[in-house]
C-alpha cells in the first residue's frame, strides 16, 4: 500500500514511512492510493468478534505488511488491554433510535486513547527497528496532548513536545498534560487558540531543516495512522447494530475532522452507512461549509466543549481531495486561498459528492446544556458536552426511520463544571485519578510565536543531541 499526498508534491510513502513523516513534505496529508475493501459476507462475520480482532482486520491492509503481522497483532492486543472496558467501545441506548458509542475507556477517558494507544507502540517499533529516535511535536485543544503524553511517557526512542492553549482546556484536560514526570514530557502553554497551536505545528513541519534537524513527527491526526485506527469502532458499532443487513447513521462530535473521516474511510471500505452527521458547536464552519459551500474562517470562540474549539479542521483537506477527484492541484490553490484570505470555496460537483455522505448540523451553548440535562432527566444517563453536541444534532438530523449512533468522545468527568451547570450533578473521576488535582503541575509558558517554541524544541529533544 502506498500514500499520496494531497498536495501531490510529496513522495509516494509506505505505511512506515507515513507513520514516522506526519505531514507530507509538500504541506498536504496523506491518504491511501487505493481504499482497501472488506466484503458483506466478511463483515457479517465480524459480528460478535473481540474488539482487537476486528482492528487486526481492518487495519492489517494499511499496514500492508511493513510491519510484520505477528508484531501488529501484539502491539493491538495490548494497546485494547489499556482500557477499562471489555469490548473497548460498547454501545449504549439512550432511546429507541438513539444510542451512543463510549470511546472514553481507555486511559485519560477520551476517544483519543483509541488511536494514540495503537500508534504509540507502532511508533516505538518503526523507531526501533530504525535505530533511531524522533521529537514529537502536537497540537491540542485538551485531549490529544493529554493521550499523546500518557501513551509515549517514559520511551526511549521519543520526546514530546505539546502545545495547547492556555486557558483554553478544562482543569482536567490541564492536569493530565501537566502532572506527568517523564523526562520525555514538555508540556507547554501557549499564549493563543488551538488554532494558533496547529498552525505553529504545520510551520515546523514545513520547515525542512527544522523538520529534519529534530526528527520530527507527529501524533495529531495528520498522521495517517491515527485515522486508521479510528476506523475500527465504526465496524464494531456498525455490525453490532445489524451491519451489513441494516445501516445507522453516525452523528461525530466534530472540530479537526479526524474521527469523522475515520468513518468517511470504513464507507470507503465497504462498510454500509446510512450518512455521517458532522455535529459542531459553535465554532461552526464546518457546518457552514456544507451548508453554503463555502470555507471561511471567523474567529474562535470558547464554549463548553472546548475540545471542538477549532476553525481550521486539519482533515477537512482529505475529505476536499477525494470530493474533487483526488486533484492535487485544485487542493493546493484552496489551501493557499486559505492562508492568504482565510477562505474558499468548494466547487458545486464536489459539494455535491461531499453531501452524499455527510450531514452538518450546529448546537449552541444553551441546546448543549440542555441536552445534558434533558438526556440525564430522561434515561439516566450522563453526557460530557462534546456528545451533548452530538446527541442533539443526531436527534435533530438522524434518519427517521433508523438508527443513529452518536460517538461519545469524552468522559462527562474531564469536564465537571459544564456538566454541573448544565444539570447540577458533579461527576466524579475514576479512583484511578482521583488525585489528578492535587498532583504537581510541571509546564512552560511560552508567548504566541513560533520561533521562540521552536527554540525550546532544540534545546530539549535529545534526537537532536543525538544527531547533532
Ligand atoms: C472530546 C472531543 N470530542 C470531539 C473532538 C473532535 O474530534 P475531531 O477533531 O476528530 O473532529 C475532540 C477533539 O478532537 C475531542 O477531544
Ligand atoms: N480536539 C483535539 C484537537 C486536535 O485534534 P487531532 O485529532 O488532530 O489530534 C484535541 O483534543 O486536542
Amino acid at each position: 500500500m502506498r500514500y499520496l499526498s494531497t498536495r501531490g508534491e510529496a513522495p509516494a510513502l509506505g505505511f512506515n514511512d507515513v507513520l514516522l513523516a506526519g505531514l507530507a513534505r509538500d504541506g498536504g496529508l496523506y491518504l491511501p492510493e487505493t481504499w482497501p475493501r472488506i466484503d458483506e459476507a466478511e463483515i457479517a462475520g465480524l459480528t460478535g468478534k473481540p474488539y482487537a480482532e476486528v482492528a487486526y482486520r481492518v487495519i492489517h491492509p494499511f499496514v500492508d505488511g511493513d510491519i510484520a503481522d505477528a508484531d501488529l497483532k501484539a502491539m493491538i492486543d495490548e494497546a485494547y488491554a489499556t482500557f477499562d472496558h471489555t469490548a473497548v467501545a460498547p454501545l449504549v441506548q439512550l432511546s429507541p433510535r438513539q444510542f451512543v458509542l463510549e470511546l472514553f475507556h481507555g486511559p485519560t477517558l477520551a476517544f483519543k486513547d483509541v488511536a494514540m494507544q495503537l500508534l504509540a507502540r507502532l511508533m516505538d517499533h518503526v523507531l526501533a527497528e530504525r535505530g533511531r529516535k524522533a521529537t514529537i511535536v502536537g497540537a491540542t485543544s485538551g485531549d490529544t496532548g493529554g493521550a499523546a503524553i500518557e501513551a509515549f511517557r517514559g520511551r526511549d526512542n521519543v520526546d514530546i513536545f505539546i502545545l495547547f492553549p492556555e486557558g483554553r482546556v478544562s482543569p482536567v484536560q490541564q492536569r493530565q498534560m501537566t502532572t506527568v514526570a517523564d523526562a520525555n514530557v514538555h508540556a507547554i502553554a501557549v499564549k493563543g487558540n488551538f488554532d494558533d497551536c496547529q498552525a505553529y505545528l504545520k510551520a515546523m513541519f514545513n520547515d525542512a531543516a527544522f523538520r529534519d534537524r529534530v526528527g520530527l513527527s507527529g501524533v495529531n491526526s495528520i498522521n495517517w495512522a491515527r485515522i486508521v485506527a479510528q476506523i475500527v469502532y465504526y465496524f464494531t458499532a456498525a455490525v453490532a447494530l445489524g451491519a451489513p443487513a441494516r445501516k445507522v447513521a453516525f452523528s461525530v462530535p466534530t472540530g479537526n475532522f479526524g474521527d469523522i473521516l475515520a468513518g468517511y474511510a470504513a464507507v470507503r471500505m465497504g462498510l454500509p452507512v446510512d450518512k455521517l452527521i458532522v455535529a459542531t458547536n459553535i465554532n461552526d464552519i464546518l457546518y457552514r461549509a456544507l451548508e453554503t459551500g463555502r470555507y471561511e474562517v471567523c474567529g474562535v470562540v470558547p464554549t463548553a466543549s472546548p475540545s471542538m474549539d477549532i476553525q481550521v479542521s486539519s482533515n477537512f483537506e482529505r475529505l476536499l481531495f477525494e470530493a474533487h477527484g483526488r486533484d492535487a492541484a485544485a487542493i493546493s490553490r484552496m489551501m493557499a486561498g486559505l492562508s492568504q484570505s482565510g477562505a474558499f470555496t468548494i466547487e458545486p460537483d464536489a459539494l455535491e459528492a461531499i453531501t452524499r455522505h455527510f450531514a452538518a448540523g450546529r448546537t449552541d451553548e444553551d441546546e448543549t446544556a440542555a441536552t445534558i440535562r434533558r438526556i440525564r432527566a430522561e434515561t439516566g444517563y450522563l453526557l460530557d458536552p462534546h456528545s451533548a453536541v452530538g446527541v442533539s444534532v443526531a436527534e435533530r438530523l438522524g434518519p427517521d426511520d433508523g438508527i443513529t449512533v452518536t460517538l461519545a468522545t469524552a468522559h462527562p468527568a474531564k469536564f465537571p463544571d459544564a456538566v454541573e451547570a448544565a444539570c447540577g450533578e458533579r461527576p466524579a473521576l475514576p479512583e484511578r485519578l482521583s488525585d489528578l488535582m492535587e498532583r504537581q503541575e510541571r509546564f512552560t509558558p511560552l508567548p504566541n510565536d513560533l520561533d521562540t517554541i521552536k527554540d525550546f524544541v532544540l534545546a530539549r529533544a535529545t534526537a537532536v543531541a543525538a544527531e547533532a
